[in-house]
């Protein structure tokens, strides 16, 4: 079925994955898979997770890209933000696709009600200038007309958080997120800063606002509506703390990066072990996908490719972010990588 010979450019034996220490214990580990559009992370992601599945753990592949290709990879419907059994694989795979934007709407709606030009008015109206003026100081307007980029992506990977929070889903041991292109990922590692401080500054103003109100709030019957939004802002806060501390938890995640052997895609996959070193993100594996099989005859397109990967893997064995990696070397193939087989078939050459 598959023509060529990938066997024979398998990785050497010190540019193995390592997957023995990937798939051993019980405990719950979660990947996250990391780079430039297009260089294959969601084929990546999911041979993964069909490799986690086949090899006995309760597995969970998450897409948090507006662009899911989850359903293309696995060739199923995975759309509708709920989990999906994904058939095929010998243990339990399930996947998850979240919509950003819906997510979004969401938190959109509880900052709205706690801090917007409602309360503002509403402040103004009871002479409380002084605070409405410390609520405008927080540019709450700005952060829901005009959100972060990234923002989208945070909440719903505290979504897939509460999810996981759930006793229901106590059963899953691998979480193995397909990530969104490297720009919104960076933006995202910084949010949950921002977001704790400015939420939590949301909510210092909220005890002042509520023992200033207390008086009338019955005669207006607006606190408890408040009073639920601050609850929903504060729920949020709790996990993009959570999200943060796990994406820097050495014993449960790895973000791994994946790249492809050009010299521009190598030099972005550099910047981006170094952001992720600054927000002490683990890191500890570099796929480099797509490398052209060896052949005895070379067409002199083949041969000058060649060449320009032999130069980029040379890049990666020199530079001071990337050479400390495991390097895992991942075939081009002649094939497209979509459904279970084809994706267990990768596996098992990247996996090993
Ligand atoms: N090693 C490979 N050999 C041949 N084709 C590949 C290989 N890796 C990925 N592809 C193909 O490249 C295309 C893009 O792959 P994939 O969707 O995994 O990339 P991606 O990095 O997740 O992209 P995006 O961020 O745009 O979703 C797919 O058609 C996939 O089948």
């Amino acid at each position: 079925m598959f023509m060529v010979d990938v066997r024979s450019v398998a990785a050497p034996t010190e540019d193995v994955a390592g997957f023995d220490d990937m798939v051993s214990g019980k405990q719950r580990k979660y990947y996250m898979l990391g780079g430039k559009g297009g260089v294959g992370k969601t084929s990546c992601a999911a041979s993964l997770a069909v490799k986690f599945a086949n090899n006995g753990h309760h597995t969970l592949v998450v897409s948090t890209d507006p662009a899911h290709s989850l359903s293309d990879s696995f060739a199923q419907d995975l759309t509708g933000g709920m989990l999906v059994p994904v058939e095929g694989p010998d243990f339990p795979l399930f996947a998850l696709e979240i919509n950003p934007e819906k997510a979004r709407e969401e938190f959109r709606d509880a900052a709205k009600n706690n801090g917007g030009t409602g309360v503002k008015d509403f402040m103004d109206g009871m002479g409380l200038g002084m605070l409405a003026e410390q609520l405008g100081e927080l540019k709450l307007g700005e952060l829901l007309d005009t959100p972060p980029p990234g923002l989208d992506e945070a909440i719903a990977i505290s979504k897939v958080m509460q999810f996981l929070d759930s006793p229901q889903y106590s059963k899953f041991t691998r979480i193995v997120f397909d990530t969104a292109p490297t720009g919104h990922t960076l933006r995202l590692l910084s949010l949950p800063d921002f977001l704790d401080a400015s939420i939590g500054k949301i909510l210092k103003l909220r005890e002042k606002i509520a023992s200033a109100t207390s008086a009338i709030k019955s005669v207006f019957g607006q606190e408890e509506t408040r009073q639920n939004a601050a609850d929903k802002l504060e729920q949020l806060r709790e996990r993009m703390v959570k999200v943060r501390d796990l994406f820097r938890d050495t014993d449960s995640t790895e973000f791994v990066i994946v790249t492809i052997p050009t010299v521009m895609a190598v030099s972005e996959s550099s910047r981006l072990r170094a952001s992720l070193s600054k927000e002490n993100v683990p890191v500890r594996r570099l796929i480099v996908n797509q490398i052209l099989p060896p052949s005895a005859f070379d067409c002199k397109f083949c041969a000058v490719k060649r060449k320009d990967q032999m130069r980029a893997l040379d890049m990666i064995r020199n530079d001071p972010e990337l050479s400390s990696l495991k390097l895992i070397q991942s075939p081009l193939v002649d094939m497209e990588i979509r459904g279970v087989p084809a994706l267990k078939f990768m596996g098992d050459f990247v996996w090993k």
